[in-house]
């Protein structure tokens, strides 16, 4: 049973502080400080953590300490060695760590779940992305998480958990804890969209109240009828101050700024739902105490500390009037000013003893606690406090949070029969942490000021997981010590001991004392089964795999002080901007689904260093070398983490190139193709009009009128040439032969070619000389073509239809001048035949094709058939008809092809 202590008598660590002769910081003035007593951790130490086992621990005092009738001078060196024998002998208790899984939402899309429970307290993650067989989908990067994972917990929550029974198993122990005097940290982590904030807060329909709200009901539940009259108020980390009036004022709602009533007006709108959901749940107290509750609300952005519950002001000196109509908003939006708060060492007067490490916890200097008498009270004020979270702009731009929200509720516990005596009041606090979504920014394209946040978020994310791996390492190295007491001496083990580095990020900086003090710490861990982003919940789970083996009862490591001289601080901190400016967009959909936005701009002042920090709380760092190690490891993460997140940038950019590229290859070779596709056109347009041309000047193209004067004076000219007579003669059968195997009649530049010049010759005569030279032209520029045998033709040149058409039309045709000459072997005979074989395969072409009206082949003179466009030009007339030929057609297909 717990009884009462007095000043200045048992060396308890309450007592023992008043003895100090360290003064503590100066008070405001007017205010009279005091020491409280705190959750004891000396001689009576070992018992208390054993009786936390059953939730409850007794309060100690001089009456029943050990050293109660020791000698003042002993008494101080007792209560030292005492506690250093517990800090290696007192039962540890592990980080406990609960696994929450998120149900599916009916509005997201639905896919397979890489975590499945396979017990009350593991789980097995998955990536479905794997599919068993050694290979995985291609990912952008090779990960490095395993495929598949067995984690534990110290409980799994599955979905259908309701948020009662998630308060009882996990958060109302702490909250016993805290009415009898102890300290507890409950923070939950997760990726975005994971939970927390719907854990820590709640929802918005019934019994969907969060912890917090639910611990404030337990709290008021508990202490009705005890509380009391709020003489003294909670100071720093540790210490006792008589009250401001102003501690019992509610801060002035932002709504009181006409203006900012306007745009925050439907931010405001759901306030009365508070009462809606209340937990009944009391927890039995000793009537003897009374009891006064104090709220904070704090928040870590971007490495500064804020109080959610300062006032919120237009600051009217810089910013001008802004007036209803959105767009004159957007030029001159609000501007709202908020300073950053100081991170102080806990000044020695107000720490356990004043034996060292005990005093190594840190505070927020300027943090306002408000006096709470009722749960609605305290709600509203948690409400107002996270208004002022949304007006700053951490949910503003996104639903997700980009702050660490700290709710602190410090209760200051004393007898009734001792309400005059301050340093009989006992201070204990429960930290409620909703971290940020610890997503990787890459997933979230983010850029700018987002990604510094993100960076910032990571960072002390990073650090915290930091914090714990140095601690559980240094707790293995002492058990190990312990376990084997011989061989080596603990003392030089303890020295040994890795700094940890908690100062390395505001967010670790101010709840170090909950891990290198007494206190419970409880971890949350949020996950959403469907969420895309298996490697970031790996992180998480790996995280608090880590958190499980950390023990938070003994302060067995020892802590980084602040350093006095501003340049040796840490150059990440020292690198932040002095007062940041930024725009911050509300948004909300108003109950008639129409947008409503304000415009503010968020001026940050960064925290004010005092000069006058007296050396007790600027210490020097234990270790300059490690401490400038840890600066350099942090910077390296964080380049790292920067590269990382450029190399992706970089990827989606070539990537981008790539196909932009290739697109513009693809174009190229199709226009190239194209391009050769009409000069080809072209030229076997150019050869048709040729072999046209040349067929026209030859006469064989024209009126049988006239392609019977040229076989007549073909005639007469044949007899004139007798030597040559007997060269066709004897090559008459050859070359009909040939003809009935050639394709064209141009096909050959041997034989054929010879026999065309002589019939040319023959034909036209010296006067035709230049049609002739024409020919041969035309003949070379043909070359090697025309050596081709019939069927290449076939493939690959315009010719090809008449090579078709060849041998049996040009036999009749061969016969027919045959029979009607009687002259077989006459040359002359023999290019009429020939002139004559290849009109009539013209006109036999013409007639298949049925394009003579009549269907005779052409018995009416007056029409002039023209089977190409070159020749409808230079021939062309109102008497002309142009009839596509089998060429044309063919080279038709050629051009799809
Ligand atoms: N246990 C639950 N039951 C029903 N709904 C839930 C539960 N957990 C979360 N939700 C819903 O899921 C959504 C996302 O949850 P929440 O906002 O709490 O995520 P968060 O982890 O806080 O995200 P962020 O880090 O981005 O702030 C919300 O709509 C919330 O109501």
């Amino acid at each position: 049973m717990a009884t009462r202590s007095k000043v200045g008598a048992a060396p308890t660590r309450a007592s023992t502080r008043t003895k100090t002769p360290n003064p503590p910081p100066t008070p405001p003035t007017g205010i009279k400080t005091i020491r409280a007593r705190l959750p004891s951790k000396t001689t009576a130490q070992a018992e208390v953590s054993k009786t936390r086992t059953t939730g409850r621990k007794p309060l100690v005092n001089r009456a029943n300490s050990p050293d109660a009738k020791l000698p003042a001078a002993k008494k101080v060196a007792g209560t030292r060695q005492a506690r250093a024998d517990h800090s290696l002998t007192a039962e540890r208790e592990p980080v406990m760590a609960y696994l929450r899984i998120r149900p599916h939402l009916g509005d997201e899309p639905m896919s397979m779940p890489y975590l499945a429970p396979l017990s009350d307290t593991s789980v097995q993650m998955t990536d479905i992305s794997h599919d068993g067989s050694g290979s995985s989908k291609p990912h952008i990067r090779v990960s490095t998480v395993t495929p598949s994972s067995i984690y534990k917990f110290s409980h799994v929550f599955l979905p259908e958990t309701q948020q009662a029974e998630f308060f009882a198993k996990t958060t109302l122990p702490l909250v016993r804890d805290l009415l009898d005097g102890q300290n507890g940290l409950l923070f939950a982590y997760g990726v975005t969209n994971s939970g927390k904030t719907y854990t820590i807060q709640g929802g918005n329909g019934p019994d969907s109240a969060g912890i917090l709200p639910r611990t404030l009901d337990v709290i008021f539940n508990s202490v009705e009828g005890l509380h009391s009259d709020g003489r003294f108020r909670p100071v720093r980390l540790y210490g006792v101050e008589e009250a401001d009036p102003s501690d019992f004022l509610p801060p002035t709602d932002p709504t009181d700024e006409p203006r900012l009533a306007e745009v925050l007006a439907e931010h405001l709108s759901d306030t009365d739902d508070i009462d809606i959901d209340i937990d009944p749940t009391i927890i039995k107290l000793d009537r003897n105490y009374e009891y006064s509750i104090w709220i904070s609300y704090a928040e870590v952005y971007n490495e500064k500390v804020y109080d959610l519950l300062a006032e919120v002001t237009e600051d009217t000196s810089r910013s001008q009037i802004p007036r209803s109509n959105t767009n004159a908003q957007l030029a001159h939006p609000l501007l709202l000013t908020r300073k950053a708060l100081t991170v102080k060492p806990s000044p020695a007067s107000d720490a356990l003893d004043e034996s060292g490490p005990g005093s190594a916890g840190k505070y927020i200097a300027g943090l306002r606690y408000f006096r709470v008498t009722g749960a609605a009270q305290a709600k509203a004020l948690v409400k107002l406090g996270q208004l002022h979270r949304r007006v700053f702009g951490t949910l503003a731009n996104s639903q997700s949070s980009r702050s660490h929200g700290m709710v602190t509720i410090k209760i200051l516990r004393g007898h009734r029969g001792d309400r005059d005596d301050p340093s009989s009041l006992q201070i204990s606090r429960l930290t409620l942490v909703d971290l940020a979504g610890s997503e990787r920014t890459k997933h979230t394209q983010t850029t700018g000021d987002r990604l510094k946040e993100a960076g910032n978020i990571n960072k002390s994310l990073m650090v915290l997981g930091q914090c714990m791996e140095v601690m559980r390492s240094n707790q293995k190295r002492l058990a190990q010590s312990l376990a084997n007491p011989g061989r080596t001496d603990t003392r030089d083990v303890k020295r040994a001991l890795a700094v940890v580095p908690f100062r390395h990020s505001k967010l670790t900086e101010v709840l170090m004392d909950y891990f290198v003090g007494d206190g419970r710490v409880v971890m949350i861990v949020n996950i959403n089964p469907y969420d895309t982003g298996f490697e970031e919940n790996s992180h998480v789970m790996k995280f608090s795999a880590l958190a499980r083996e950390v023990s938070t009862t003994v302060n067995n490591a020892p802590v980084p002080r602040v350093q006095t001289n501003p340049s040796k601080r840490s150059t990440v901190g020292s690198a932040l901007p002095r007062a940041v400016t930024r725009k911050v967009t509300i948004s909300s959909l108003l109950p008639n689904k129409k947008l409503s936005e304000a415009h503010l701009e968020v001026l940050e002042e960064d925290e004010v260093r005092e000069d006058g920090v007296s050396e007790e709380e600027d210490d020097e760092p234990i270790n300059p070398l490690v401490d400038a190690l840890f600066d350099e490891i942090e910077d390296l993460r964080l380049r790292l983490y920067e590269a990382e997140m450029r190399c992706v940038i970089v990827e989606a950019e070539t990537r981008e190139d790539v196909m932009k590229e290739m697109e513009a290859r693809m174009r190229e070779i199709e226009k190239t193709y194209s391009q050769r596709l009409m000069s080809e056109v072209e030229r076997n347009e150019r050869k048709m009009d040729a072999k046209i041309d040349m067929l026209h000047q030859a006469g064989l193209i024209g009126s049988p009128q006239k392609r019977r004067e040229l076989v007549e004076e073909g005639e007469k000219s044949g007899e004139i040439e007798d030597e040559n007579v007997e060269i066709i003669e004897d090559s008459d059968e050859s070359a009909l032969s040939e003809a009935s195997r050639s394709s064209s009649p141009l096909d050959g530049k041997g034989k054929a070619k010879t026999q065309l010049e002589l019939t040319s010759n023959r034909m036209l005569g010296e006067t035709n000389s230049s049609a002739q030279s024409e020919i041969e032209q035309m003949t070379e520029e043909e070359g090697s073509v025309e050596d081709d045998p019939i069927t290449e033709y076939d493939e690959s040149d315009d010719y090809a239809p008449l090579a078709k058409a060849k041998s049996r039309p040009f036999k009749m045709a061969d016969k027919a001048v045959a029979k009607g000459k009687g002259k077989v072997g006459n040359p002359t005979a023999g290019t009429g035949r020939r002139s004559t074989r290849t009109v009539s395969l013209l006109e036999k072409q013409i007639k298949d094709l049925s394009l003579l009206e009549d269907g005779t082949g052409g018995t009416d003179d007056s029409v002039t058939i023209l089977p190409n466009r070159k020749a409808r030009a230079v021939y062309g007339g109102p008497d002309v008809v142009f009839v596509p030929g089998k060429g044309d057609l063919d080279t038709t297909k050629k051009k799809k092809r």
